[in-house]
């Protein structure tokens, strides 16, 4: 489904996205790991149309969708959630996932999809603050979970989730990641989650690539991946960070 070729991403002299390639489909539960500074956020940025790669292609459903605006690779089915939670100011829970449909709804046809709003509030747990001001009257766990629902809201095929457990407590964290293992079997999502915390990677995904430098240095299952030495070294002495 996304296919990215060869993406490279420049700010000024620094290459922070190095010739990527990699595949991801609705299949997927995949994590996206490395240092502070290796580049992930970015690669999010460039397959959702954020920022403009130097060169290579993005494709999603065969289509490519390199010089494409961020709103047409959302109705196309990219949906993805912001490392800081970024409610819509001055609306509500419910307003901002109409928002968020109106903005980007795979097959958007210029009607609001009630229903599936109703059933993401529910899924999400958001159901009782719906009419709450989403800016202000959120806790943290619940501003993840508009962050989840504004993206989900849009009905997409691929959900880039930057880093949405952090700051997040125990046993929040883990209430949160059921909730995500539920997302991707009841709605058929493929998932590329960017999480700096190892176990829960293991514990969520069954697949990890792995970003250094810009560089992917590594792509398979977690046990592989953990056990690779240049992973381990990427560790200790890699990053921008
Ligand atoms: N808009 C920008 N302008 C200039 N440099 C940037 C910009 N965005 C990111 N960078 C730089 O690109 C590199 C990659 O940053 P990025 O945020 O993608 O890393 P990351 O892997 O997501 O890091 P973290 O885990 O800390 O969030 C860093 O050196 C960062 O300072």
């Amino acid at each position: 489904m996304l296919e990215l070729d060869n993406i490279t991403v420049r700010f000024g002299g620094l290459t922070a996205v190095d010739n990527v390639s990699l595949r991801a489909g609705s299949d997927d539960v995949l994590g996206l790991v490395g240092p502070n500074g290796a580049g992930k956020t970015t690669l999010f940025n460039a397959i959702s149309g954020l920022v403009r790669p130097a060169g290579g292609a993005i494709r999603f459903g065969g289509t490519n969708v390199v010089r494409a605006p961020m709103f047409r690779r959302a109705r196309l089915g990219i949906g993805r959630t912001f490392q800081i939670p970024q409610p819509l100011h001055g609306l509500t829970v419910r307003e901002n996932l109409v928002v968020a449909q109106r903005f980007g709804a795979a097959g958007w046809t210029g009607t609001v999809d009630e229903r599936r709003i109703a059933e993401v509030l529910e899924f999400t747990g958001l159901a009782d603050k719906a009419e709450r001001d989403a800016a202000t009257g959120l806790a943290l766990t619940e501003l993840k979970a508009l962050e989840v629902a504004k993206a989900l809201a849009t009905n997409p095929r691929l959900l880039l989730l930057d880093e949405v457990l952090a700051g997040l407590e125990t046993a929040a964290k883990r209430r949160f990641m059921e909730m995500l293992k539920d997302l991707h079997a009841r709605f058929g999502v493929g998932i590329v989650i960017i999480e700096h915390d190892i176990e829960t990677i293991a514990t969520l995904c069954r697949r990890v690539a792995v970003l250094n430098f810009g560089r992917l240095i590594a792509d398979g299952t977690p046990d592989a991946v953990f056990r690779d030495p240049e992973v381990m070294r990427s560790y200790v002495g890699g990053g921008h960070g």
